[in-house]
């Protein structure tokens, strides 16, 4: 699905802010993109989302590679992909329904499609009863569910999410992962970027960690240094630890968030979407 080989990005003259990125995503999979502010996190997504182009090595999406490719096939290419941007991007003079629709508008969707399929997603993600409201009036996760409502209604073979839990409280933090969870589950590819080590933790997904426009070697869903205990011997195909593994009664906890033994909500093992 995506093949980063030596990749390097440079913007302008600038030093090199990407170096030596080599990874593959299967299809269907799910990882985490990690790292401090400044790692290079937004521009590796650009490079995914095709708003960049590598400045060397190759990047093959889709089975093509890039540099093979003209200009004129890249639309074509990023039609297959669904952005969710870190600041929403949704166009404040339109509603809720139309900021939806505008992709398979743009695709020369027929107009009873369209209302059928924006209606239905709008549903599902738990905004139907604000459909015919203007942005400005939303809160900033009900934003976030209508961007990921866009960057979805096309059924994008890979998704691409640049900090979606980033200002918001936790229940829709969880809710808007669980959304991105399902369309996992529906064969979507998902990149999510995010800061939040906690949906890290808890989502057991394998991790990219950047540092300093690098990859770290070693990319599990669990860091020895988060957990408080060393970690476990990675197998070459799998992350650290089955997730469904119980909790370790012996482990420190994990700083001071709730202890997930008391509160079933936070129970990855009781949450059938975790
Ligand atoms: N358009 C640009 N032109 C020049 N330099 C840029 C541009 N965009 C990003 N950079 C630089 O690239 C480096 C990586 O930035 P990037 O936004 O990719 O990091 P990030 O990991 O996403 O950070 P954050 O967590 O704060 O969003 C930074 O040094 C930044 O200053």
């Amino acid at each position: 699905m995506v093949r980063f080989e030596n990749v390097g990005l440079r913007y302008g003259t600038g030093p090199e802010v990407l170096r030596d990125i080599s990874f593959e995503l299967a299809a269907g999979s799910f990882h985490f993109l990690t790292g401090p502010t400044g790692a290079g996190k937004s521009s590796l997504l650009k490079l995914l989302t095709l708003s960049e182009r590598p400045s060397r090595g190759l990047v093959t999406l889709f089975g093509q590679q890039l540099s093979k490719l003209p200009r004129g096939a890249l639309p074509e290419l990023r039609r297959r992909i669904g952005v969710v941007f870190q600041d929403f991007r949704l166009l404040d003079h339109m509603t809720v329904f139309d900021n939806v629709a505008l992709p398979l508008r743009i695709a020369g969707t027929a107009d009873r499609r369209i209302q059928e399929a924006v209606t239905d997603l709008l549903s599902w993600v738990g905004l139907g009863d604000r459909m015919h409201l203007l942005p400005p009036v939303l809160s900033g996760g009900q934003k976030q569910l209508v961007a990921i409502a866009r960057a979805v209604v096309t059924s994008p073979q890979l998704i691409v999410a640049d900090e979606p839990t980033g200002n918001i409280d936790r229940e829709m933090s969880h809710k808007i992962m669980r959304l991105f969870i399902e369309l996992n589950k529906l064969g979507t590819t998902v990149v999510v970027a995010t800061h939040d080590m906690y949906l890290v933790d808890r989502l057991q997904k394998p991790v990219l960690e950047l540092y300093e426009g690098k990859l770290a070697e070693a990319s599990w869903w669990l860091s020895p240094d988060r957990a408080g205990r060393p970690a476990p011997e990675a197998p070459p195909d799998g992350p650290a630890a089955a997730p469904s593994d119980p909790p370790d009664p012996q482990a420190a906890p994990l700083d001071s968030r709730p202890d997930p033994r008391l509160d079933p909500r936070l129970d990855p093992r009781l949450d059938p979407l975790f």
